[in-house]
C-alpha cells in the first residue's frame, strides 16, 4: 500500500474514532471474560492519548489480579519502543506527538500486550501511526501474545499488510473479542 493510501486510511479512520460512553468498561469486560492473559503474564499496556478506547480500566483489572504492567517510552524514530515497569498511581513523564510514558527507567519486558492502533481487518492486519514502531517491536517479542484494542467502527474491509507487518492474534473491542 502507498505511503499516500495509508495516510488517507489513517484519515478515514481517525475521523469516525469516537469510542461511546461506556466504551473503556465494555472492552474491559470482554478481554477478562473472553480472552484473560495467563497469570503471572506481565502485561504491555500504553497510556492512551487522543480518542483512543480507553484501556486504564482494563490495566486496574489486570494490576487487582497480580499481574505486573509496563508502558512503552517512545525513542527517537527507528528503534523500537522501550517498555518500563508502572503501577497505577506511579509517576508519568510526557513524550512525543501526546504519549506519556512511566517516569522510571526501570526496564520490564512484557510478553503480552496490548496493542494500538488506527485500522485493523479482521485476519489481524492493523495500521498504526505510521513510525513503525510497534512493528519493530513485536518483531524482537515473537513470542509474545498481540492483542489489538480499539473502537469497532476502526474496522476496515482490508489493511493491506507487508512483509514488516506482524498480525494481531485477536482485536478488543467494547463490542467483544474478535479472533483471527
Ligand atoms: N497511546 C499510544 N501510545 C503509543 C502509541 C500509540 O499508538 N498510542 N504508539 C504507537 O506506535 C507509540 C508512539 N507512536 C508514535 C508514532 C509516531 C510519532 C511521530 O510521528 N513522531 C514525530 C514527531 C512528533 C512530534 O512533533 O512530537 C516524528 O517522529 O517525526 C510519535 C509516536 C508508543 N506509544
Ligand atoms: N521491523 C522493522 N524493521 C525496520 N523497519 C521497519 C520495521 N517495521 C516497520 N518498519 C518501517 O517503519 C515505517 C513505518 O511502518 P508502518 O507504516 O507499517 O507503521 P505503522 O504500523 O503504521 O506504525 P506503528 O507500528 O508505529 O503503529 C516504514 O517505513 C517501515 O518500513
Amino acid at each position: 500500500m502507498s505511503e499516500a493510501a495509508k495516510a488517507a486510511l489513517r484519515r478515514l479512520v481517525l475521523s469516525r474514532r469516537d469510542p461511546p460512553p461506556g466504551a473503556a468498561e465494555a472492552l474491559a469486560a470482554h478481554v477478562l471474560r473472553d480472552c484473560p492473559p495467563p497469570p503471572g503474564a506481565v502485561i504491555g499496556g500504553f497510556w492512551p492519548m487522543g480518542t483512543e478506547i480507553d484501556i486504564r480500566p482494563l490495566l486496574l483489572a489486570l494490576h487487582g489480579r497480580g499481574h505486573l504492567l509496563a508502558l512503552p517510552f517512545t525513542p527517537p524514530r527507528g528503534r523500537p519502543l522501550e517498555f518500563r515497569a508502572w503501577a497505577p498511581g506511579d509517576a508519568l513523564a510526557p513524550g512525543p506527538m501526546g504519549t506519556s510514558h512511566p517516569a522510571t527507567a526501570e526496564g520490564r519486558e512484557p510478553d503480552w500486550l496490548l496493542v494500538p492502533l488506527l485500522a485493523f481487518d479482521r485476519r489481524g492486519g492493523r495500521l498504526g501511526y505510521g513510525g513503525g514502531y510497534y512493528d519493530r517491536t513485536l518483531a524482537l517479542m515473537p513470542r509474545a501474545f498481540r492483542l489489538g484494542v480499539a473502537c469497532l467502527a476502526q474496522e476496515v474491509e482490508e489493511v493491506p499488510m507487508e512483509p514488516h507487518d506482524i498480525p494481531l492474534h485477536a482485536i478488543a473491542t467494547e463490542q467483544g473479542l474478535l479472533r483471527v
